[in-house]
């Protein structure tokens, strides 16, 4: 050892010695990485691709070309039900083991954590633990009750109607971008039932004003994905690349903290000196309630966090849903006819729905739940830890830490489930619903981390289904095609294309 430092110090350090000295250490450790990754791996005996299992790159570089889910799904049929999918990952097909992963009460992946909102706070979606999360949910889940959402039925309205009448006045002349539209729609909503505020962000579009909430909005999710897969330090010099796009995604974060703690401050406040809002939006159930864990009122930075945490996960998720069952009505008549049949019978002449009616109208949740299934916005696998003990998944033992997950995008294709048929737009099949169908439907995921504003989409959903199918016939621009809207997914799904343009025709012009 003396003599390598005394070889090492005799040295002339010239910049040719120094990257030579780079380039071994490199070396070292990429074999040493390489050596830990296939031969000391306790999955080393999972089958799956070798750069899969090699480093993180081969998911992270699919995750950016938005394809990673079609790969995954392809692996199946080389390499079985079982399939490496990362250095300590593997993801399963068989739809029988949903209940074992998402209702085992396992940790979430470390990667979650990329997903903190107000400059880091932890939130309901970011929380590894089961225990940190129910404490979270059990303070909002009142705010998406049925019994509550009928409540605001005044609020969707009256936004449902700006946007009737902005198609009214311009869809048939220009196409309109569905996806933006609905997305402005829902966080004029989300203003109101999580803030109490009013956004204007319908107004906005209208004007082809951009509006900086929504756009926030929009960036965050890319922003918390590459967060979460790379080092902190690389996204640390990342953070400073100095492209105005970049910076947009980069400041998503803070951009939206700012909006939302000045109004989260003015509510408690205004709590604190005695006020009781007679229809309590989400931040004040949350600012009122206390934190199980703590044993005390919730801090005010958990409050923003939570909230802001809301217009995320609402947004993104449910207007991509739209988009794509309205991208489908605009090249099937068929179904747009039978819908149309149906909600002229219910609404009538009226331009909007009764809220409640619109559960019960059989065709109208056919399309919705079969959208949901072709076009599930978080389509990927949901990885959970594999707890003390193991597991063994159609006779392959995952060690305790091994992450593991099951992505709906293959899930929801599954043939023995949905038949030879599964990858077709078909409302008709979930009007004989079987318990197969129940058990493999996962657009929510499933167990005590599923989504705790599912109720909500399906409202919004339901709603902005029935007016916009009532009040409008749709076509395609001619530069919205299937290609256009090939599913990129970052955590959640949007089209390629990045749009999806389409024209508003009004049924009664
Ligand atoms: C079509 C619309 C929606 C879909 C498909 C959807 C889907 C999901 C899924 C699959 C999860 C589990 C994620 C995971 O385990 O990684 C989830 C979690 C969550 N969703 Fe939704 N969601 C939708 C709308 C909403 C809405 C409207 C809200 C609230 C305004 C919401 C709030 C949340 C929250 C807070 C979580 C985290 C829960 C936890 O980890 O305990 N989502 N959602």
């Amino acid at each position: 050892m003396e003599h390598l430092v005394e070889r090492l110090s005799s040295l002339e350090w010239t910049s040719t010695n120094v990257a030579l000295a780079a380039a071994a250490a490199l070396t070292v450790y990429t074999l040493a990485h390489l050596f830990r990754n296939f031969v000391l791996s306790p999955i080393k005996h999972v089958p799956g691709p070798m750069p899969a299992a090699a480093t993180e790159w081969w998911a992270l570089s699919h995750n950016m070309r938005g394809n990673k889910y079609l790969r995954v799904h392809e692996l199946f049929d080389k390499y079985g039900p079982v399939v490496r999918t990362g250095p300590s990952s593997v993801t399963l097909r068989n739809y029988r083991y949903l209940p074992a992963v998402y209702q085992g009460k396992w940790d979430k992946i470390a990667a979650y954590d990329g997903f903190r909102t107000n400059r880091g706070c932890p939130n309901s979606f970011s929380a590894i633990g089961q225990s940190e999360a129910q404490g979270k949910r059990r303070g909002m889940l009142p705010q998406y009750a049925t019994a509550c959402l009928v409540e605001w039925q005044d609020v969707f309205n009256s936004h449902l109607l700006e946007i009737v009448t902005f198609l009214r006045c311009n869809g048939a002349v220009k196409p309109v971008d569905v996806l933006a539209l609905v997305a402005h729609g829902l966080i004029d909503i989300l203003g109101e039932l999580v803030l109490d505020t009013q956004i204007n962000a319908v107004a906005d579009f209208a004007e082809s004003k951009p509006n900086p909430i929504a756009r926030a909005i929009t960036m965050w999710p890319k922003r918390g994905t590459i967060k979460g897969q790379l080092h902190p330090l690389v996204w640390k010099v990342a953070e400073q690349i100095p492209h105005a796009g970049w910076q947009h995604l980069v400041q998503a974060d803070s951009n939206l903290a700012d909006f939302v703690e000045p109004i989260v401050k003015k509510a408690r406040k205004q709590l604190e000196e005695g006020a009781q809002p007679e229809r309590p939006a989400l931040v004040h159930r949350l600012s009122t309630c206390t934190n199980s864990m703590l044993g005390e009122r919730w801090p005010e930075r958990d409050v923003t966090a939570e909230c802001i945490d809301h217009f995320l996960a609402g947004t993104e998720t449910t207007s991509t849903s739209m988009t794509y069952i309205m991208y489908t009505l605009s090249n099937r008549p068929d179904v747009m006819k039978r819908l149309q049949e149906e909600l002229d019978g219910f609404m009538g002449l009226s331009e909007v729905p009764d809220i409640q009616g619109l559960a019960r109208q059989p065709y109208l949740n056919a399309v919705i739940k079969e959208g949901l299934r072709v076009f599930t916005p978080a389509l990927g696998s949901l990885d959970r830890l594999v707890p003390k003990g193991g597991m063994v998944f159609d006779g392959v033992f995952l060690p305790e830490g091994t992450a593991v997950g099951l992505q709906s995008w293959t899930t929801h294709r599954d043939a023995e489930v949905w038949g030879d048929d599964a990858y077709e737009f078909k409302p008709e099949r979930w009007l004989a619903e079987t318990q197969e169908m129940k058990a493999a439907f996962i657009p929510f995921s499933i167990g005590g981390r599923n989504c705790p504003g599912q109720n909500l989409a399906m409202y919004d959903m339901r709603l902005f289904l029935a007016v916009l199918a009532r009040n409008f016939d749709v076509k395609p621009a001619a530069h919205t095609s299937s290609s256009s809207m090939e599913p990129y997914d970052l955590t959640t799904v949007s089209p390629t294309g990045g749009k999806c343009d389409l024209h508003f025709f009004p049924r009664d012009s």
